[in-house]
């Protein structure tokens, strides 16, 4: 908690002002940002400034995992993040390729278990990374990425943590995750839990110990009409101790992933919170 609210306190006070052209307001930046969490200790990287929906970042954690393409099929598993990047963005709404209502179209984990190979074959990353870790192995290049340049015309929204790069040391798993562009306030708060929890989960489906998972970020921002609830409320709040999270002991493969689990087999103790605070979320 405290490197999340030193990052706030850091746009504050060095950041710079720079105007984005897709939602068309001006974002306090600062460029470098390196997180880390010991998954290792179960310190649950939950915002306690204010309430946190960690459920709805797990969920658009297993939609990643299982490849989903479509805003409706994230709220079935429990979130309505997408619902806005799926149907409200105007550049998407005109895109030829978008197939109608709810379609996010070639992002994330489309690219993640589907990735065009140039002979058209499928490419399914994390099947990869998985069937390597489980047998031991680590080849020094067991990557997911999400950033696939030559298919952006067809996805709503260029992914913004767009790699995972696994590691091994003995026994122990090591996570770093690399995000090119942060909207601290909303994305952050659960693209934290999304780092620790996606460790914690492939390491249990490996048969490894987890260890520290690494989040690097470069372009860190908080949009102009986020500040005053950041500089004026969250930030004013005293943190609370992280809680732990629990995770259903019987997810014990990557096909328990994409078939059968749910927001139930997931658990936080311990997670004392200030009230909720309501951001504004920008398209
Ligand atoms: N501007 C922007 N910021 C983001 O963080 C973001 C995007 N766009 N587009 C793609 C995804 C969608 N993400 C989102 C979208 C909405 C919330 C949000 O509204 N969160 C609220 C309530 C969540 C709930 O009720 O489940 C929050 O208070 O955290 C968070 C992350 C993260 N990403
Ligand atoms: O997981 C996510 C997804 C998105 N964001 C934020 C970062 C930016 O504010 C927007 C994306 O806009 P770009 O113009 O494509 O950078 O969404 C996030 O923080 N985390």
């Amino acid at each position: 908690m405290k490197q999340y609210l030193a990052l706030c306190q850091r746009i504050i006070e060095q950041g710079h002002w720079v105007v984005n052209e897709r939602t068309g307001k001006r974002c306090l930046t600062v460029i470098n940002a390196d997180l880390e969490y010991q998954v290792a200790d179960n310190e649950f990287p939950l915002i306690t400034t204010r309430k946190s929906y960690w459920k709805a970042a797990i969920a658009e954690l297993l939609g990643y995992i299982r490849g989903y393409s479509n805003a409706a099929d994230f709220r079935a598993l429990g979130t309505k993040t997408w619902d806005a990047n799926a149907n409200d963005n105007a550049a998407w709404l005109a895109n030829p390729h978008r197939k109608g209502l709810d379609d996010m179209g070639r992002v994330y984990g489309v690219q993640g278990r589907a990735w065009a190979g140039p002979e058209g074959q499928v490419i399914d990353q994390l099947k990869k990374v998985v069937d390597d870790l489980r047998q031991g192995k680590d080849d020094r290049g067991e990557i997911i990425t999400f950033y696939n340049p030559g298919e952006f015309d067809r996805g709503c929204l260029r992914p913004c943590m767009h790699t995972h790069n696994f590691s091994l040391l003995g026994d122990t798993l090591y996570l770093t995750s690399y995000q090119r562009s942060c909207d601290v306030p909303l994305g952050l708060n659960f693209n934290q839990v999304q780092v620790f929890t996606f460790l914690a989960l492939m390491a249990q489906i490996c048969g490894l110990k987890p260890g520290v998972a690494y989040h690097k970020i470069v372009n860190a921002h908080i949009y102009e009409d986020q500040l005053p609830l950041m500089r004026d409320v969250q930030l004013k709040r005293q943190p609370f101790p992280s809680p732990k999270l629990t995770i259903n002991p019987k997810i014990q493969s990557l096909q328990d992933l994409e078939t059968w689990v749910t927001l139930d087999d997931f658990a936080v103790e311990g997670y004392q919170c200030h009230p909720a605070i309501q951001y504004p979320f920008s398209v």
